[in-house]
């Protein structure tokens, strides 16, 4: 059976190509989501895509995906990644291994920007490479043993 693999979207990253071009580029999260999805089939395996404005939106959906046998999540958690407990706790009391992307790089912004509660839990962190990001990251979710 195919390997499924959940990428999570957080807020306002519905906004992708028209928000802040100059910092997240100009791809809207629909090619990021066509694109995820055509590379999944070609890597052989299922890619599911969630984005939700809401906090608890995300803490259900996580919950469902364990439900559900995925076996690994590509998370962005937009600025959910600076303050959320909630969806870390998700993500860590389903067990769920991820990887975590930044569209832009964090570290060089703001310094409320550069603390992550989900970093230190990650399987690996991109950050900085645009929505290329994702494909990277789902090319090693797919083929990886930590995500089988
Ligand atoms: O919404 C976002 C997008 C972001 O996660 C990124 O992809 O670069 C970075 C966050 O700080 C910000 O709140």
């Amino acid at each position: 059976m195919s390997r499924r693999i959940l990428l999570i979207n957080g807020p306002n990253l519905n906004l992708l190509g028209t928000r802040e071009p100059s910092i997240y580029g100009a791809e809207t999260l629909e090619d990021v989501v066509r694109v995820a999805k055509a590379n999944g089939e070609k890597l052989g395996v299922v890619v599911e895509d969630y984005q939700s404005n809401h906090e608890g939106g995300i803490v259900d959906r996580i919950q469902q995906a364990k439900k559900d046998g995925v076996k690994g999540v590509i998370i962005n958690p937009g600025a959910y990644t600076h303050t959320s407990v909630a969806i870390r706790d998700a993500l860590l009391g389903t067990d769920i291994p991820f990887i975590e992307v930044h569209v832009s790089n964090v570290h060089a912004r703001e310094p409320f920007r550069h603390h992550s509660y989900f970093s230190d839990k990650a399987v690996a962190t991109i950050v900085g490479l645009g929505v290329k990001g994702y494909e990277y990251a789902l090319d090693f979710v797919a083929t990886s043993p930590k995500f089988a």
